[in-house]
């Protein structure tokens, strides 16, 4: 049946058809009723409202690995999502469930592979399945719209070199960040350390100049390239290259331009022969990557030549990467590549950055707090419920502007210093001074008035009592009550900025600043977090990899599947089974 000709009836049908399959399956009804109904009609790409559950989801919940298996040859949709984006296989990973997790990941690779030769034999566009791939036209997802748009070259809040791109509606996004040094040092390794030519200077070819952090090691080797191309085709990046001298480095040629105008160039292979390439673009889907693949054997001059790329595709989703991680590993080994990943741990090290302690927050029904130094530095993650909500660039310019403007109003010491001056002057003075004063008045009077003469002077010393008070403390309350208003000041622009920033179909959360009171210097960042996400099937108390994010925690309400034990779980030893995201490298 063709769904786009199907009328209401028809449409009402197939969901009832659907929505009894799903029952079906998790009411436990055998397997026979189940094939009965799909081959009655029941449509395996139906999800359900409430909860976005397909077939898949609800036999992978049953952790029934036969039923998953049957409705995946029957054309079961494998990257599915939720209304929570998880993915059957997620829920299967949250489950420790090795078994069906590989299942699903190797019929999507098996997909993706599919769909690649089908869209190379008739010449098409190439074609994904993965959801990552919806056309995004934006200048994240978009080469040209990407070539377009503004760079901008700054610092984070953590002091490293970023290089952010204006999206449409005054949004940044990090095209290329500071902390992916480690990565480009390691890839440096793995890719020179004992390449056969090294002691000639090595050949080498790098995609995407971005912060030159790659290319700035490449020429620190200790015997420098012979020769060195740099593609890139970003305006303002090509500037930024000049404005440190990259266009007068011995051996160094900039090609000005997409690798897409170079590859199959006469110029560049014959050039080429390269010992070393490495790709890193931006923009770009696994379809582009896969192209630049096929352009390696012409590129690389032997057997002896090395490639790597910085695989970030699919990045925030496990199950995602896994299946581009091992697609590119198959497409590579097409092209006669012999394949080796490197896991690095990219978390921030305390000996890096300092990251805020669990006693640094508190966590609230729904709200999170963060009481932060004036002296502040490093990291402090986006709570993971607002991850969706705020990018990491807003996050980090707000808790850094926080800080900065509650800090300038908060200084502990001096603080302590004047109000020790201040209890000192307010009970010395007077007391020094009443006995004085009831001396001067009464100098020259009749005797018996020195009783009368002290009362005044006493009255006199409460006045510079109170006076010398005011004196010290009005100051203090001033610079304070400035600070809180400069404070309130910033967080009203927030307001402001975030109407046009976030999406507003989405949660907008409330920020509070709370800036340190006298003597303290703990400035409390309070921020507001949506209501619990609906129910998935994904289990959040899941023992998960730790380079590996678990979506926002349900509602514990519904959290319902028991959890193995540690011991028992396959997943212990993750790190060998799913590379890490964003931070592998195929060399
Ligand atoms: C993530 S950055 C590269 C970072 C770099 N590896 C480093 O170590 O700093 C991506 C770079 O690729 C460039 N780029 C994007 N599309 C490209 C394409 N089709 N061909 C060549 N370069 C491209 C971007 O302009 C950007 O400078």
């Amino acid at each position: 049946m063709d769904d786009s000709e199907a009328s209401p009836e028809d449409i009402k049908v197939l969901t009832d058809l659907g929505q009894l399959l799903i029952d079906a399956i998790l009411q436990d009804e055998p397997l026979e009723k189940i094939n009965s109904l799909i081959d009655a009609g029941a449509p395996l790409w139906y999800q359900t409202e409430d909860e976005g559950l397909s077939a898949l989801h609800a036999a992978v919940h049953k952790e029934d690995f036969d039923l998953a298996k049957m409705l995946l040859g029957k054309g079961a949709i494998w990257n599915a999502v939720d209304n929570e984006k998880i993915t059957a296989g997620e829920v299967a990973l949250s489950l420790n469930d090795e078994k069906l997790y590989t299942l699903i990941r190797d019929a999507g690779i098996r997909s993706e592979m599919l769909l690649a030769l089908l869209s190379k034999k008739h010449h098409s566009e190439p074609a994904s399945s993965l959801i990552l791939r919806s056309t995004d036209e934006s200048a994240a997802g978009s080469t040209d719209a990407f070539l377009s748009s503004k760079l901008r070259y700054t610092t984070d809040a953590g002091g490293q070199e970023i290089c952010l791109l204006q999206m449409d509606g005054g949004e940044e996004v990090g095209v290329m960040m500071g902390w992916e040094r480690e990565i480009m040092g390691e890839t440096v390794n793995r890719l020179c350390e004992d390449h056969p030519n090294f002691d000639q200077g090595l050949k080498i070819l790098n995609v995407g100049f971005g912060l030159g952090i790659i290319d700035t090691l490449f020429q620190q080797l200790s015997v420098p390239p012979s020769q060195h191309v740099i593609i890139e085709p970003h305006p303002d990046v090509l500037a930024h290259m000049k404005s440190l001298g990259w266009d007068r480095k011995p051996g160094v040629r900039i090609l000005a331009g997409k690798w897409q105008d170079f590859v199959e160039s006469e110029d560049l292979l014959q050039t080429g022969g390269f010992d070393v390439v490495y790709t890193d673009t931006f923009s770009e889907d696994y379809g582009e990557l896969h192209k630049f693949f096929e352009a390696l054997p012409d590129l690389l001059s032997g057997t002896e030549s090395r490639f790597s790329f910085f695989n970030g595709l699919g990045a925030t989703n496990a199950l995602f990467y896994d299946v581009y991680t091992h697609l590119s590993e198959l497409h590579l080994a097409e092209i006669g590549l012999d394949v080796e990943w490197r896991d690095l741990d990219v978390t921030p090290s305390s000996k890096d950055h300092s990251i805020v302690t669990m006693s640094d927050f508190e966590r609230g029904k729904n709200q999170v707090t963060f009481y932060l130094s004036p002296n502040q530095r490093g990291i402090i993650p986006v709570p993971v419920e607002l991850q969706r909500i705020i990018p990491d660039t807003l996050w980090n310019e707000r808790v850094q502007a926080a800080t900065q403007v509650a800090s300038r109003y908060s200084k502990p010491l001096f603080e302590r210093i004047w109000l020790t001056l201040a209890l000192i002057s307010i009970v010395v003075v007077p007391i020094v001074l009443v006995p004085v004063i009831a001396k001067a008045i009464h100098e020259g009077q009749d005797p018996d008035t020195l009783g009368a003469h002290y009362a005044i002077a006493r009255g006199v010393g409460i006045g510079i009592f109170v006076g010398t008070a005011l004196l010290f403390f009005i100051p203090v309350f001033v610079w304070k009550l400035i600070g809180r208003m400069q404070v309130r000041r910033l967080l009203q622009h927030w307001i402001v900025e975030d109407r046009v920033m976030l999406d507003q179909t989405q949660f907008i959360p409330k920020w509070i600043v709370k800036p340190p009171s006298v003597f303290r210097d703990s400035i409390a960042l309070s921020i507001t977090t949506p209501p619990p996400m609906g129910a998935t099937l994904y289990n959040p108390a899941a023992y998960m990899p730790s380079h590996i994010t678990a979506p926002t925690p349900p509602d514990p309400a519904f959290t319902t599947i028991p959890l193995r034990k540690e011991a028992d779980n396959p997943f212990a030893d993750f790190d060998e089974k799913v590379p890490a995201r964003g931070d592998i490298r195929n060399v």
